[in-house]
């Protein structure tokens, strides 16, 4: 039996969607963070920065307690493209992966007040050629503007999607098999 308690870091609805998909019983706390303070043009750097920061925003209350914080990003070609601003920049975004394939990395953090786990999932995700005119109708939708890359892989975004490489979960904010795993080194389980 866990008496761990598990604190999901995150006002994203999609990875509260992933832990309850695996029966692991969460609470939620929001972190406060400047995401413009992570400058590195390097992916997993960044990933990896925002989910340390996200975490450290939220101070840890007992020694139950065990706090999951993600950040996921796009990149490509040495460009990384996090949620869209404006609905210039969705397009810009889609007009640049129609037709090619992307990455996608989600960075994760576990910790308690014993230890600490950071890790980075990658992958990747190809688009069909897609025309103007679809795009143009795309980014008028809700669906782009609060996703990394200004696509929602489990939604509206689906019908770009050629195929992908790597875990499905990690497109959408959370690798959540490898977080299940993971998490048995905190003593939360599934119930
Ligand atoms: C590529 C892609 C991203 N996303 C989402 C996952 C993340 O919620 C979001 C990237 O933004 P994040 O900054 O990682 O997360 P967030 O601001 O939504 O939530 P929080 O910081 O509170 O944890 O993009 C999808 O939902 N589907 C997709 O296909």
């Amino acid at each position: 039996m866990s008496s761990a308690k598990l604190i999901l870091g995150s006002s994203s609805p999609r990875r509260q969607e992933l832990l309850k998909q695996v029966h692991l019983p969460f609470f939620i706390r929001k972190p406060n963070i400047d995401e413009s303070q992570v400058t590195t043009q390097d992916p997993v750097e960044k990933v990896k920065q925002l989910a340390i920061r996200k975490s450290q925003a939220l101070p840890l209350q007992d020694e139950k307690e065990v706090i999951l914080t993600a950040d996921t990003v796009v990149s490509y070609q040495q460009q990384i493209f996090e949620k869209p601003i404006s609905k210039e920049a969705a397009f810009h975004m889609i007009s640049t992966l129609s037709g090619k394939t992307h990455e996608v990395y989600t960075g994760v953090m576990i910790r308690s007040t014993e230890k600490e786990r950071v890790f980075v999932e990658r992958s990747e995700v190809t688009f069909w050629p897609l025309s103007r005119e679809e795009i143009e109708w795309y980014v008028t939708t809700k669906d782009p503007y609060d996703k990394a890359g200004a696509y929602g892989i489990q939604s509206l975004g689906a019908m770009f999607v050629k195929s992908i490489r790597g875990d499905y979960a990690t497109i959408v904010g959370l690798p959540i098999s490898r977080v299940v795993r993971e998490l048995k080194g905190f003593s939360v389980l599934p119930v």
